[in-house]
């Protein structure tokens, strides 16, 4: 899948000029946001990228700032190997899980040691959403519990459910990068009770499951509840993350059609994770 590459020079190059232009430009697809001396550098997918569209959010930001960019279209795998050297970093969470790539080599001391090799796919840890949901994943007993990790990504959600007893556990991304760089690191983990599976909702059969982590995005996720909870066992629960604060209200609603008790959320930087169970 081929990436553009979009640098946004900002005035002024402040946080809350980049967090905002951040979020939204997200609502239009992109992805993997740096900062840096001049502004932000994002990624969309060549199939999303619509400068029409990418003008009118500009024009509609709700902050006083001068916004020019320029893009240029990359190959996979010079991202790839840029983006892996530059930006991802190990990271250790409450001192109970770290993830790392293969070339940092830090010594393995944790209770889960994960090492994702991320290539094109989402999710090294390093994103609010993944975090969330990771942090969800290390609170939550997933002993024994069968896992549907729908937007797998890197399957470092599933990775994790696995090291803590979740078994078995479907994975399900719809792109193809996704679901080979999955598959790659479960190898990479050693981690072998995980079904992956690429397409979307339209996969959900008549399986179901204890527990579904969905860290994907608000539209989505509105679209998809019912096709989740009509998957997720009485009394089993239904995490979601990859939106924003303001977005809860609607989250709620849908859920709630669909027999969803909201349980409570966390939240960083102004993403969120929530959690749904469903009546017994
Ligand atoms: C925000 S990333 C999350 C990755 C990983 N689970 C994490 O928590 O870091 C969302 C993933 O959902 C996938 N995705 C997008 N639309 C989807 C859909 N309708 N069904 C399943 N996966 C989808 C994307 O390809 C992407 O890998």
């Amino acid at each position: 899948m081929n990436y553009i590459e979009v640098k946004f020079i900002c005035t002024p190059n402040d946080e809350i000029v980049n967090s905002v232009l951040s979020a939204t430009i997200a609502e239009i697809g992109f992805e993997s946001f740096v900062e840096d001396e001049l502004g932000t550098t994002a990624y969309i997918q060549s199939s999303l990228f619509n400068i029409e569209e990418l003008d009118k959010s500009l024009n509609s930001l709700p902050v006083e700032a001068e916004i020019l960019y320029t893009y240029k279209s990359i190959e996979d795998q010079n991202w790839n190997e840029e983006w892996e050297k530059n930006y991802f970093q190990p990271l250790i969470i409450d001192d109970k899980c770290i993830i790392q790539s293969t070339f940092h080599n830090v010594p393995a001391i944790y209770d889960y040691n994960i090492y994702i090799d991320p290539k094109m796919a989402f999710g090294t840890g390093h994103h609010q959403t993944t975090e969330l949901m990771i942090r969800e994943i290390l609170k939550d007993d997933f002993n024994g519990k069968s896992v549907l990790d729908m937007g797998t990504g890197t399957a470092i959600l599933a990775i994790l459910a696995s090291m803590r007893g979740a078994n078995p556990i479907t994975a399900i991304d719809i792109d193809q990068w996704a679901y080979d760089n999955a598959i790659e690191n479960l190898n990479l983990n050693n981690v072998n009770n995980v079904d992956v599976k690429i397409g979307g909702a339209e996969l959900l059969g008549s399986e179901k499951f204890d527990i579904i982590l969905a860290n994907i995005n608000r539209n989505i996720l509105l679209n998809d509840i019912h096709s989740y909870a009509s998957v997720l066992n009485n009394g089993g629960t239904l995490y979601m993350s990859g939106f924003y604060v303001e977005d809860i209200p609607a989250i709620k609603e849908e859920s709630s059609k669909n027999e969803l008790i909201f349980e409570y959320n966390t939240e960083k930087d102004n993403w969120v994770a929530v959690k749904f169970t469903k009546l017994s």
